[in-house]
């Protein structure tokens, strides 16, 4: 067995996503993602998936280049290696991630968004070579099965009128009983139990009739809120003085690790976050002021899956909860959560997914959900088979575009709709 690396391919590609809303704006009809194939002397390949703007495909490249000649095995070599790519200082100087919707952005966290794609594909083509699952090198899954949430968005019907995008079935949710619509659709499509909405773009009242809609549509069933930190601590302790017997937990309501301890001295309704903890150099004062009491992992910026199990048992150690976050992935990055989360012990909440949003993928063949759960794949690897055909129609929709969706930009596509929308200022409420 020859596991050199000796080649290194990345493949950025657009793939469609719906109307959905946010604070920030809505998302653009296509969305970035990049591909990572790394193939080993022998023949073995593995494949990876991370963000597919144009910051992260600037530090890939270079760090491909590195990668040749080094062990597959190599993966603390990895972290060693970005090390050695330079950070453009106007990526991060000051700057927060998609707007702010997933924290603060260092050049470390950076460089870890795209060592976490290189890493997957490590431990793929690996765990190929060796004949072991990716759960197996990660010390071998807890669990059959990994739990996962509907992830509801408000959306509309349809991308704007003369805007290039594919349609989608799901209809319009921009009231409470749209938004119940949409989870029935959720239950009744992947069987899941437990509801996020991402909320942040109606006033308050109107997400919480939302909430309390699903409370009474599911009863007992767990629910979250996520208005992205888009309220005030006053806003926030309303929200969850409302809502409190029936929320699972509340998800960044507001910004910043002091508001959130505020809101969290003064609630009984567990905190949860992907965006004031993004960072292990976040983690200190959060825990010390009792900020959180969730943390939502995102393998991406976290910087693979060996990070992830590293946040959770300085969770674990600390009593806070731990559970994943997602963003507009494809089958690759599902079944990396699914290997992952089946190996962590303290996972106790529903991860979040939104795969059912992308009805494309680069897989030959689909993940599916069972009564809400993906069962851990145990064939070698991630488990999964990629797609070129397909890989190579999304890489020509990449190459075809005039650039203007190589980079998310949720307030861009919200002023097709409204040319005068600006980025509301936080608080928003
Ligand atoms: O995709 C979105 O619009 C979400 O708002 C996403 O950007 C968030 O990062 C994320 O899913 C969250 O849970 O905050
Ligand atoms: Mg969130």
């Amino acid at each position: 067995m020859n596991l050199t690396i000796t080649d290194v391919r990345l493949t950025p590609i657009l793939v469609a996503d719906p109307p959905l809303l946010n604070t920030q704006g809505v998302h653009q009809p296509y969305t970035p993602r990049l591909i990572v194939e790394v193939e080993t002397a022998d023949g073995t390949t593995g494949i990876g998936e991370t963000y597919g703007d144009t910051k992260y495909l600037e530090l890939a490249r270079p760090f491909a280049e590195k990668l040749i000649g080094r062990q597959v095995s190599d993966l603390n070599g990895l972290f060693v290696v970005a090390d050695e790519v330079v950070v453009d200082r106007s990526r991060v100087s000051g700057q927060v991630d998609v707007g702010g919707l997933r924290g603060v952005q260092t050049a470390d966290k950076l460089r870890l968004s795209v060592v976490s794609g290189f890493e997957v594909a490590c431990l793929d083509a690996l765990g190929k070579a060796l004949g072991l699952p990716v759960h197996a090198l990660l010390g071998g899954k807890v669990r059959d099965a990994v739990e996962y949430s509907a992830y509801l968005f408000y959306k509309w019907a349809g991308h704007p009128a003369g805007v290039r995008a594919e349609k989608d079935d799901w209809g319009a949710a921009v009231d409470p009983a749209g938004v119940v619509e949409q989870a029935r659709r959720f239950t009744e499509r992947y069987g899941f139990t437990s509801f996020k909405l991402k909320g942040g773009v109606f006033p308050p009242d109107e997400e919480i009739a939302a909430v309390r809609a699903l409370a009474e549509a599911f009863p007992g069933h767990p629910l979250r809120l996520d208005p992205n930190g888009a309220w005030s601590v006053e806003t926030s302790l309303k929200v969850a003085h409302e809502l409190g017997d029936v929320l699972e937990y509340l998800e960044d309501p507001t910004l910043g690790t002091a508001a959130m301890a505020e809101v969290a001295a003064r609630t009984g309704v567990p905190l949860a976050t992907n965006m004031c903890v993004t960072t292990f150099a976040e983690i200190k004062e959060a825990f010390t002021r009792d900020a959180v009491q969730v943390v939502l992992s995102d393998h991406h910026y976290w910087g693979g899956l060996r990070n992830t199990q590293q946040l959770a048992a300085i969770c674990r150690t600390f009593g806070v909860g731990v559970s994943m976050h997602s963003n507009t992935h494809l089958g690759i990055s599902l079944a990396a959560m699914t290997h992952v989360a089946s190996t962590v012990p303290n996972l106790h909440h529903a991860c979040d997914s939104h795969y059912p949003w992308q009805s494309e993928d680069v897989l030959t063949e689909r993940l599916t959900f069972d009564g809400g759960r993906v069962a851990v794949p145990d064939a070698p690897g991630l488990g999964v088979e990629l797609d070129r055909d397909r890989l190579a129609e999304l890489h020509r929709r990449w190459l075809d575009d005039d650039g203007c969706l190589r980079d998310r930009d949720d307030a861009a596509a919200m002023r097709v709709a409204d040319p005068g929308w600006v980025t509301p200022s936080v608080p928003r409420w």
